[in-house]
């Protein structure tokens, strides 16, 4: 197999839920050695949500790392952290400053144990006043960000659904992992960064923050319409429950629009002439185009608009979204087989279940260092023997041992 981008990297993991996990995942698929720490009684909740049996990897996020359990409240648990903190080039955590100084690796504690460790610790909002120490998860990070600008004019608040901040600082934490091995190449020196849900979600306002700091306008909910395109929206197509979105920046867009729905002569009518005309005059704007649509599939209308240049996009849920034809062809899903031990044959026989699982793949392409695919799931404590015993030394009978006492569950 082809080495990985970040082949010869070991990431040590030491945290629950979506941005945190999702970096590792996306190390991991870039060809680091990702090593994830949990015990028993805090497994990740992202592991045992409902449908996934418990203690097995949740497809999308651990499919690829090693994970491994060490109940870190085990008064001898700070000497085999030690050795793994010693063992990896980065160290990536979203627990609070206090949870880890309990543990004995806070900051300082870190960079005495090994001083060449980059560290990326995931905060609610941050170090300083007045949201320091806060715990956030996406909501309330998030109401700080695009939830309070999405969603229709009528709605109290737009939940969006989808914990964005995470996915965001996910990333950065990914980004902020690359440039510290990068720059340790550089200065020898590690880094310490310190990254922010509750910030992440705030970059995402982009344009809406410079449009009220110079003109004051605070933006307003406006649910699928957007002053800069028209038309914007979803719009019903043939067939129940069956939407296509359409979304036109400027003028050339709109004609080929115009030509494609068969009425060129809209072109020319002015209350449709410029993309202010079309914003102010969106109710009989989309009453035209949903009358072209409604007598279509949302996938002629798609490929119509797309043909002639058009931006144009189906509503996808549920199935439609997991057989998309396209991300399928690219990779994207994979079907991915539970394995479970086989309880009739004693150790560590694992067989693959019954059930299969669509698991999302990192949707880049890089061409000399392809991103790993791993169709196995990996199970909490699979890995101790491969981390403990050959990367960090531990005799067989020990790992046994402490596994007895507890300190490995
Ligand atoms: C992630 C957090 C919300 C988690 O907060 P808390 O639930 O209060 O967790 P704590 O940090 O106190 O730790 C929980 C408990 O689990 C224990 N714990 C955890 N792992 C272990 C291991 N391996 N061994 C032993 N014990 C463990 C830990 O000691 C605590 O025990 P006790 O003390 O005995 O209880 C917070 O740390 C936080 O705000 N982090 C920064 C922002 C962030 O990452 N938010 C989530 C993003 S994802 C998201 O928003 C989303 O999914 O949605």
């Amino acid at each position: 197999m082809t080495p990985g981008a970040l082949q010869g990297v070991r990431v040590l993991e030491l945290g629950p839920y979506v941005a945190l996990p999702l970096t590792g995942r996306i190390l991991s698929a870039l060809g680091a050695e990702v090593i994830k720490v949990e015990t028993n009684s805090f497994m990740d909740v992202m592991n045992y949500i409902p449908h996934y049996e418990a203690g097995v990897g949740r497809p999308e996020y651990e499919i690829l790392k090693r994970r491994v359990s060490l109940n870190v409240n085990h008064p001898e648990a700070k000497a085999v952290m030690e050795k793994l903190v010693r063992a990896s080039d980065v160290f990536i955590t979203n627990f609070r400053q206090g949870v880890l100084k309990r543990w004995g690796i806070d900051f300082p504690a870190l960079k005495e144990i090994n001083p060449d460790l980059n560290i990326v610790w995931q905060t609610g909002a941050g170090e300083g006043k007045p949201y320091n120490g806060f715990k956030f998860y996406g909501m309330p990070s998030q109401h700080v960000g695009v939830s309070s600008m999405t969603g229709f004019e009528d709605e109290v608040l737009s939940a969006t659904n989808t914990s964005y901040s995470d996915y965001h600082c996910g990333l950065y934490n990914v980004l902020v992992v690359i440039s510290s091995l990068l720059a340790q190449r550089r200065t020898k020196k590690p880094t310490f960064a310190e990254t922010s849900i509750f910030k992440s979600a705030a970059c995402t306002l982009g344009p809406a923050v410079l449009d009220y700091q110079a003109n004051h306008h605070i933006p307003v909910r406006r649910g699928n319409r957007d002053r800069f395109f028209a038309p914007h929206n979803a719009y019903q197509c043939s067939g129940e429950d069956s939407y296509c979105t359409i979304a036109v920046r400027n003028d050339e867009e709109w004609q080929s629009l115009c030509a494609a729905i068969g009425q060129p002569a809209l072109a020319d009518d002015p209350r449709f002439a410029t993309t202010a005309a079309r914003f102010d005059n969106a109710d009989p704007l989309d009453e035209l185009i949903s009358a072209w649509t409604s007598q279509r599939t949302r996938q002629e209308a798609m490929d119509t608009l797309q043909k002639v240049g058009v931006p144009a996009g189906i509503v996808a849920k549920g199935e439609d979204f997991a057989r998309d034809a396209h991300l399928k062809e690219r990779n994207l899903f994979r079907e991915a087989i539970y394995f479970r031990p086989d309880q009739t044959k004693p150790g560590k026989e694992w067989q693959p279940g019954s059930r299969k699982s669509i698991a999302l793949s990192v949707p880049i392409g890089l061409s000399e260092t392809p991103c790993r695919y791993d169709e196995r799931m990996s199970r909490l404590g699979e890995d101790n023997d491969y981390v403990y015993g050959q990367i960090l030394g531990i005799t067989p009978q020990e790992i046994k041992r402490l596994a007895d006492a507890g300190v490995l569950s």
